[in-house]
């Protein structure tokens, strides 16, 4: 998020605009909260986690008439353009305030990485290098101990997070809102596996899976045939740390272009990476619609598991 905001600071001073930037999301910007940005002032944005502007949810914004009253807003402060970074609920509400007349262009930042219309939003490959150091350092009490554990990662509705950390991790298993498995299905491949000498099970599993990694853990230890199970919830530490070199680079690229796409305008657009080339998504082609997982992924994450046969 503070990579984004740097770029889009740094790329509007190249073209001589001033900069304000809006604090704690949308609340904020109801509120007028402006804060005068000089390149000075960005200094060690780069590199640090979470962000620095703040965030908050707004149900004042989800109305219609907070919705005029935050263009109002940016009006009176003398705004011509808004760069909005954020996951499918901001960009929502980016496409709401281009309608209602200010040029608004879009980021895609998320952990989950479920915004339609880009292959990576911002934050995605930072939560997923955070969540595999999870994984690897489970892996190796689970070894010392000859134990299984379930790993619960983010993802409330969507199972990017945790397959791409179990075919990172190396995990055994998968667990995702968008495929159904059964307990004991887990349950007698951690048998085999246990039964086939390996010293650990580890099982991955999303946040809105089902079973729960709660639940799924219960089944194992009811079991009670081959290891005990261990909970661990990755949690916040999943959403903040310092930007990977591909995140900083991505909100690098994604910033300047929003900055471009303002220049140009062409605003109500969502910058998105696609292939390698960065393209401006109209905002209403991507509000409401989900970026799905790839089945395929899940399939290679189950065929990679090496299960002992
Ligand atoms: N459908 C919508 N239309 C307009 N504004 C919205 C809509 N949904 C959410 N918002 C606004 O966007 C802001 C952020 O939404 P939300 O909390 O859903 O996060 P997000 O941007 O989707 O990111 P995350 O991936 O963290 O959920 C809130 O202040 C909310 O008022
Ligand atoms: O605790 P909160 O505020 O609900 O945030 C956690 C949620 O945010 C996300 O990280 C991003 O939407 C989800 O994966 C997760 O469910």
């Amino acid at each position: 998020m503070n990579a984004a905001v740097r770029a889009v600071a740094q790329a509007a001073f190249g073209k001589g605009w001033e900069v304000a930037a809006v604090e704690s999301g949308y609340a904020g910007l109801l509120e007028g909260r402006f804060r005068s940005v000089d390149s000075g002032a960005l200094s060690g944005w780069m590199s640090r986690g979470g962000t620095m502007l703040g965030t908050e949810r707004s149900d004042d914004f989800a109305t219609d008439e907070g919705k005029s009253r935050a263009v109002e807003a940016a009006r009176e402060a003398g705004v011509e353009g808004l760069v909005v970074v954020g996951g499918g609920g901001s960009l929502a509400g980016a496409l709401a305030l281009d309608e209602r007349g200010l040029p608004v262009a879009g980021i895609p930042a998320t952990i989950d990485n479920d915004v339609a219309g880009t292959d990576m939003s911002i934050g995605v490959d930072t939560a997923l290098n955070t969540a595999v150091g999870i994984i690897d350092r489970i892996r190796d009490t689970a070894s010392s101990h000859h134990r299984a554990h379930v790993v619960e990662v983010f993802g409330r509705d969507n199972g990017y997070l945790a397959v791409m950390s179990a075919l990172a991790g190396g995990a055994d298993a998968v667990l995702t809102p968008e495929f159904e498995t059964k307990p004991e299905d887990i349950v007698r491949l951690l048998e085999e596996s246990y039964e086939g000498g390996k010293p650990h099970f580890v099982v991955v599993v999303s946040e809105g899976a089902s079973p729960t990694a709660d639940e799924l853990c219960g089944h194992i230890n009811d079991a009670g045939e081959s290891y005990a199970a261990d909970l661990t919830a990755a949690g916040h530490i999943q959403s903040g740390g310092g930007p990977t070199a591909f995140d900083r680079i991505l909100a690098g690229r994604l910033g300047a272009a929003a900055v471009k796409a303002l220049a140009d305008g062409d605003a109500g657009k969502m910058m998105g990476l696609q292939g390698n080339v960065i393209e401006r998504v109209p905002l209403e082609e991507i509000v409401g619609e989900d970026r799905p997982l790839d089945p395929g992924l899940y399939e290679l994450a189950g065929e990679l598991a090496r299960i002992p046969r």
